[in-house]
């Protein structure tokens, strides 16, 4: 296994309390697995993405277990973590105009970032590192000269995907990789992120708001809601055979997709407060299937053919 979590939470620590950004998840990804991480806004996936390479405010609480290659990492000090983050842990952030630092040449960025890992390299080295690198991610290495911000959107995009291979990480996580991105270049970045993984045999977490821009590309799909899991299913069961409600309504706001059990195409009301979630189910306040049970108690997860759900609908299939 490259990467396991068990009951991990990462709480932010705030004046009023602990958002519970991240409560109680459990997630596998085995090598070569890309693994699709979906929800709407604010349900925690960047704080999962950023908390594995424990890039949060400094007083963020990590509890449970997240584990690379068994290392465990909840215990690593900040210096053990600065050898993982990049090394053996790669990211890919949403925004490349604000990751990438504007005023250094390409060459250099990539210089720093292979200097901090392997102190030993020389400038040729590196320098023949970079271009073949950005060969791969279809950037001339000529252009290793020029500064972030004299790329477009896209080609920014691409230069931060070959940084964060060119120290072939054993995992990638690519938060949002296209979003700021127009629909056309967006398409070539992900075909692009879909044959790397392959050539490298990389694993990944791709996390995204769009259940559309995982298909293609995701071996398995979790579905997160207000800091949980609440369904993880491989890529195409979840689109023919979803099961937890909210999975339905997020595939329903989706245009062209066929789940006819549901009128609604929008899913009313917002995601519950993470200082204070609501005791049963964190859903049910918006859930049209709600039960009694539902606002007592929380769901358990149970697994119905190979999808596992956390939804008290499927406590009889179980049983
Ligand atoms: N520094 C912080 N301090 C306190 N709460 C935070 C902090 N950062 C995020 N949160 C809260 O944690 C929860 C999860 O946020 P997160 O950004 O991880 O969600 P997300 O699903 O990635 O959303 P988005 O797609 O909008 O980035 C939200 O309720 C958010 O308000």
């Amino acid at each position: 296994m490259i990467f396991e979590a068990k009951d991990l939470k990462i709480y932010y620590r705030t004046k009023k309390g602990f958002v519970k950004a991240v409560d109680r998840i459990s997630l596998t990804v085995k090598k070569g697995e890309t693994v699709g991480l979906v929800g709407e806004s604010g349900c925690g996936k960047s704080t999962l993405g950023q908390g594995l390479l424990k890039i949060l405010p400094p007083k963020t609480f990590y509890g449970g277990s997240m584990k690379i290659e068994g290392e465990e990492l909840i215990s690593f000090s900040e210096n053990k973590m600065r050898e993982i983050r990049g090394k053996k842990i790669g990211m890919i952030f949403q925004d490349p105009m604000t990751s990438l630092n504007p005023i250094m040449r390409i060459e250099k960025l990539f210089y720093e970032t292979l200097k901090t890992h392997e102190p030993e390299i020389t400038e040729e080295e590196a320098r023949e590192r970079t271009a073949k690198v950005l060969e791969k991610v279809g950037i001339e290495p000529e252009r290793m000269q020029e500064y972030s911000f004299q790329f477009s959107g896209g080609m920014r995009q691409r230069v931060m995907i070959a940084l964060a291979l060119v120290l072939n990480p054993i995992l990638v996580i690519a938060d949002e990789p296209t979003t700021s991105l127009d629909v056309i270049v967006q398409a070539q970045i992900m075909e692009l992120l879909n044959e790397l993984r392959q050539e490298y045999e990389m694993s990944m977490i791709l996390i995204t708001h769009d259940l559309g821009v995982v298909a293609e590309m995701a071996d398995k799909i979790c579905v997160m809601y207000a800091g949980q899991i609440v369904e993880e299913a491989i890529n195409e069961k979840i689109y023919y055979e979803p099961k937890h409600p909210y999975t339905k309504l997020l595939l329903k706001s989706i245009p062209n997709t066929n789940i006819d059990d549901l009128e609604l195409n929008y899913i009313p009301g917002s995601p519950p407060d993470l200082l204070k979630p609501p005791r049963g189910c964190r859903f049910a306040p918006r859930c049209p299937y709600k039960m009694e049970i539902c606002e007592t108690q929380e769901p358990k997860t149970f697994a119905v053919d190979n999808t596992h759900v956390k939804c008290w609908l499927y406590s009889e299939v179980k049983k």
